[in-house]
């Protein structure tokens, strides 16, 4: 990690707990394909609500040099602003310019509450994402609050079973197996039984992931906004939402599935670090069939040898970092909670080799 040409996006960052007050929520929209984020977008900066929501537009065309256009509601009042992207690509070029602009321009006009940033149907979200997330304990003026996928009724099922080449991972599923919140949109084009379906295959790859059901992406303001998926705060919600995580056969082929544990006892931090890097950068773990388990999303509450605090852990890709929360664990109650996203994962062999090289202090809970 000292070695400089080490991509410094790979080093694990502790922080404080929670978002520092100043900064300003980004939430990632994402989705396949014509899904409805745009109609979302419309949708949330129509609405009447009292902040003040800057929409970044990933929708770029060809060519070197670039306006992006940059929506800024206030009250239902539409205002546009421009902000100039070198590169072609969001990814690359939005942490040295698109936070630069943002910058600027809530220097010329006041402070944002609120940013959403749509990327195009195809994007990884978990590039745009990880991005954000550096920057903002980089000490940035925003923060990564949560990724909201939204899906097809009608169509997500089909983009969710195409077979890429080469196996990669289809990007429909990598949407939702990233996603904080998933909105099923257009069920006005489905009946009862199509919209289980989806549901359940939504469920079956991302078994953390909070759903709502949506026409014309009309959603409940306060269901997509302010989710804290990568601070502290979620942490306390992790138990609640490990009840939901229960195991489900996977739908598709080589699908991505989730798989979660609970393993109580006390960890060595520098054990975790290892471990999570072998998993992560390494790539070292296989399942039974000796493939290799690619993990998109990593989250969990973890207990380290003298520490009275709780801590979270939080991945996308192959970043990752553990954040203190301020909540204190119970005597001889440290029971550690881990969830992955991800595919060819085996939850016996992660788990027994968790067990032999991590926990330091075992509990009989
Ligand atoms: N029937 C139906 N159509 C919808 C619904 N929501 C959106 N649409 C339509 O679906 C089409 C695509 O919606 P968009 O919001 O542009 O989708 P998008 O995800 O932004 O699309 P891209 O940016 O092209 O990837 C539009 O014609 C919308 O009017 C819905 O709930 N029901
Ligand atoms: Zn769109």
């Amino acid at each position: 990690m000292e070695d400089e040409d080490d991509c410094p996006e790979l080093v694990p960052i502790s922080a404080q707990p929670g978002p520092p007050a100043q900064q300003i929520p980004v939430t990632i929209i994402t989705g396949y394909l014509g899904a409805g984020k745009t109609t979302l977008l419309n949708f949330i900066l129509t609405e009447q609500h009292n902040k003040r929501i800057a929409v970044i537009l990933n929708e770029f065309g060809e060519g070197s040099a670039l306006e992006k256009s940059l929506a800024v509601s206030q009250a239902g009042e539409l205002y546009e602003e421009w902000l100039e992207l070198r590169n072609g690509c969001l990814c690359c070029s939005v942490k040295d310019n698109g936070l630069k602009a943002i910058e600027n321009l809530m220097e010329k006009k006041g402070k944002f509450d609120y940013i959403l940033l749509e990327t195009t149907g195809l994007a990884d979200p978990g590039a745009v994402a990880s991005m954000f997330w550096v920057d903002a304990e980089l000490g940035s003026d925003v923060y990564l609050d949560g990724i909201v996928t939204v899906i097809d009724a009608k169509y997500g099922l089909q983009q969710l079973n195409e077979d890429k080449a080469n196996g990669l991972v289809n990007e429909a599923a990598r949407q939702i197996a990233l996603a904080d919140l998933t909105i099923i949109n257009k069920t006005d084009l489905v009946n009862k039984e199509e919209l289980n379906q989806v549901r359940d295959t939504v469920r079956s790859i991302n078994g953390l992931v909070k759903i709502v059901e949506t026409q014309r992406a009309r959603v409940d303001l306060s269901e997509v906004l302010d989710l804290h998926s990568f601070d502290s705060m979620d942490g306390a919600k992790l138990a609640e939402k490990l009840e939901l995580a229960k195991p489900m056969r996977p739908h598709l082929d080589k699908s991505i599935l989730t798989v979660t544990f609970e393993v109580a006892g006390e960890l060595s931090e520098d054990a975790l670090n290892a471990f999570i890097q072998d998993l992560l950068w390494e790539k070292k773990f296989c399942n039974k069939d000796g493939e290799p388990m690619t993990v998109i999303r990593l989250k969990g509450v973890v207990s380290f040898v003298g520490k009275a605090h709780q801590v979270m852990v939080q991945g996308v890709h192959e970043l990752y970092e553990f954040n203190e929360t301020p909540q204190l664990w119970e005597e001889n109650l440290h029971v550690n909670r881990l969830v992955f996203i991800g595919r060819n994962l085996d939850k016996d062999v992660l788990q027994d080799h968790f067990v032999s090289t991590v926990v330091l202090k075992a509990e009989t809970p």
